[in-house]
């Protein structure tokens, strides 16, 4: 390894600062999350996902014009090539919707007219295609495998409640709608998390953005990324009882294991997307009669933060997969499209920061990432092995 190298061995670069950006920031001390200067608490509930993807790819909010002309656009795009929707049905029907989401992102640059086209306009017209056909696939998908037809997307409908219509067949009531586009809003961006830095790490190369969003997918698919909030709500359901708490608790950190939907890379305090999902959750559990959920998931809360105090002496906050769980739930989603439904809304991050890393960015940095490894294997006394052809060996 090179000397003037600064040596991060195995930290998984937290603290570390790779690049800058004007899209985002994670306070994690104080628990701020902000787009583009705006506060994400103050944009959800008050802001359609829309006005957001449109804050996020063009850096300032729209005024009443430019927002109904950005909808309509989003809205003609929603369609996917009947030739993808036919390789899904192909598909079998117990396939990971995350797997099928990213096999479908290479099918959709296939039919992206833009593919060529390496000027800023069409890596915006890609990310608006990409965003608006994200949630067309994932709502297909789910209809797809429960051997439904896939509903038509909605012109007139918004994102979120479209969304909501195409995978129910029933257009949702505004407190629905409302709280699924806050949602939305909540997990549109959050700097160089894991799914974020693969998506421009590959834009690095000069990659075009459907290779890089489709890196993007494969990451949040992971349990310790966006993949937590389906495994937090198995964790919900395999207590399932405020009773249990306790001793699920102890036992899983008595083996080692996580607490999912505890515990964040930047945050020091509580997610703050958290306290906005919590109080969402609660309202759908008092709508349904049934706050079961919202309960088990409060006591888990609790229970979870003092026991990980007690253990490790140090505290653990609440991440944004926590309450989305059973806020999902209540929606009557099924548990694994918890974390496409996370990259339904992800892909607007993921498309503004692929134009900011290829397009630029606050300030230049050199073109490819490339960091340094320790190789640390073996080598054959002080020189290097002396090769043996396979027929010696
Ligand atoms: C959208 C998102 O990506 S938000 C994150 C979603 N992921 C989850 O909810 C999965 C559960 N959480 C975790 O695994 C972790 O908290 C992470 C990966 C999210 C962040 O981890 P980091 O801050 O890097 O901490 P790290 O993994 O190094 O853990 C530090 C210590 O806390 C423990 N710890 C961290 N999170 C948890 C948890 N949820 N439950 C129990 N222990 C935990 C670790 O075991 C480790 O203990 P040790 O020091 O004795 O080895
Ligand atoms: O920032 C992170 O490490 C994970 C996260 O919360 C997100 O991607 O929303």
């Amino acid at each position: 390894m090179d000397d003037t190298c600064q040596t991060v061995l195995n930290t998984g670069l937290r603290g570390v600062t790779i690049a800058s950006t004007k899209i985002s920031d994670v306070n994690g001390a104080e628990g701020k999350l902000v787009y583009r200067g705006y506060l994400a608490k103050d944009l959800a509930g008050n802001t359609s996902f829309e006005e957001v993807v449109y804050l996020l790819l063009f850096e300032k909010l729209p005024d009443r014009d430019q927002l109904k002309a950005f909808q309509q656009q989003i809205a003609e795009q929603r369609e996917v090539p009947e030739q993808i929707i036919a390789a899904m049905q192909a598909m079998p029907k117990d396939a990971l919707p995350m797997d099928v989401l990213q096999a479908a992102v290479p099918m959709l640059a296939a039919y992206d007219p833009d593919i060529r086209d390496t000027s800023i306009e069409g890596a915006g017209r890609m990310a608006v295609r990409l965003t608006a056909k994200f949630a067309t696939i994932v709502a297909a998908w789910d209809r797809i495998r429960n051997g439904k037809a896939p509903i038509a997307p909605d012109p007139e409908l918004s994102q979120a409640a479209n969304f909501l219509y195409m995978l129910n067949g029933e257009v949702p009531d505004d407190e629905l709608a409302g709280f699924f586009d806050a949602c939305l809003v909540l997990h549109a961006e959050h700097s160089f998390n894991a799914s974020t830095f693969a998506a421009r790490e590959v834009a690095s190369t000069k990659a075009h953005m459907y290779a890089a969003v489709a890196a993007g997918v494969g990451s949040l698919s992971g349990p310790l990324h966006g993949g937590a909030n389906t495994r937090v709500m198995q964790m919900l359901l395999e207590i399932g009882d405020v009773d249990k708490v306790d001793d699920y608790v102890a036992n899983i950190l008595d083996t080692g294991g996580v607490i999912m939907g505890l515990g964040h890379a930047v945050y020091q305090v509580d997610d703050p997307r958290a306290h906005i999902l919590a109080p969402m959750s609660q309202a759908l559990g008092k709508r349904a009669g049934d706050t079961r959920w919202y309960d088990l998931s409060k006591a888990l809360e609790v229970k979870g933060k003092a026991a990980f105090k007690e253990r490790k002496g140090k505290d653990i906050f609440v991440n944004v997969d926590f309450y989305s769980a059973s806020l999902y739930y209540y929606m009557g989603i099924a548990v694994d499209l918890f974390t496409p439904i996370f990259a339904i809304s992800r892909i607007a991050g993921w498309t503004a920061h692929v134009i900011e890393e290829q397009y630029g960015g606050a300030a230049a940095k050199p073109a490819l990432y490339r960091p340094e490894s320790d190789y640390i294997g073996d080598y054959c006394g002080p020189d290097e092995c002396a090769f043996v052809p396979l027929d010696k060996r």
